[in-house]
């Protein structure tokens, strides 16, 4: 059992990531997340990390968008985070088994939310043909209305999804593309390897 590699890399994770505020990168959160459908193929969008801890990395989103069924038929996602004002360019790549959280930690995230956004979350059906901004606003007018006066619950369709880790590699840029790349793996009985790549 090596748990020692997996907290080194979460450690790294977190220094970048500090180092990535600080170099005033637009949005360290921002992170493309790559799903497969099961007839194997993959799609990638931007998504936000909300939370990040040794359980793993999660965002959250509709389980019946594009990309939450993707997850919900094939719980396996990539993550990827460019961060290019830190050091001479970072890159870190996140890959995992998915799960969704539980009702009381997406209640807790839902209830942070801006209520404009708590509405909109509502109001749309992610991924689902949208005839008209009109339509769209109509619908949104409509929740406005169920909720006013009352504070907005989760969607319970919207929720957060947790990506545990089984492999993290952290990718520095250099010169003349001699970059250098180390790979954190997971195995399956816990234990976790480090080993260098070629760039
Ligand atoms: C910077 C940025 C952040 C975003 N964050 C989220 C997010 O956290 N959750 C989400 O569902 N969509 C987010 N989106 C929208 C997604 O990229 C995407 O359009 C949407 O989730 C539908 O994707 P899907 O059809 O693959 O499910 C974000 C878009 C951008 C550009
Ligand atoms: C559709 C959608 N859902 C969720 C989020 C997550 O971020 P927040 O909870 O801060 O709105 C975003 C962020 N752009 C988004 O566009």
């Amino acid at each position: 059992m090596t748990p020692e590699l997996l907290e080194e890399a979460l450690a790294t994770f977190a220094v970048l990531f500090d180092e990535a505020r600080a170099a005033g990168e637009p949005d360290p959160t921002a992170m493309v997340v790559a799903t497969a459908s099961l007839d194997a193929r993959p799609s990638a969008r931007t998504v936000l990390l909300k939370h990040h801890d040794a359980r793993g990395f999660v965002f959250y989103t509709h389980l019946d968008g594009r990309k939450g069924r993707d997850l919900q038929a094939n719980p396996h996602a990539a993550l990827l985070f460019h961060w290019p004002r830190v050091r001479e360019g970072v890159q870190v790549r996140i890959e995992g088994g998915v799960e969704i959280v539980s009702d009381d930690e997406a209640d807790a995230y839902f209830a942070t939310r801006p209520r404009g956004s708590q509405l909109g979350a509502w109001a749309s059906i992610q991924s689902e043909t949208l005839e008209s901004r009109e339509v769209f606003f109509e619908r949104l007018a409509h929740v406005e209305r169920e909720f006013e006066g009352r504070d907005v619950p989760r969607p319970m369709r919207w929720t957060g999804l947790r990506v545990r880790p089984e492999r993290i590699e952290f990718w520095y840029g250099a010169a003349y593309r001699l970059h250098e790349r180390w790979l954190y793996e997971g195995g399956l009985a816990g234990e976790w390897s480090k080993r260098m790549l070629y760039p």
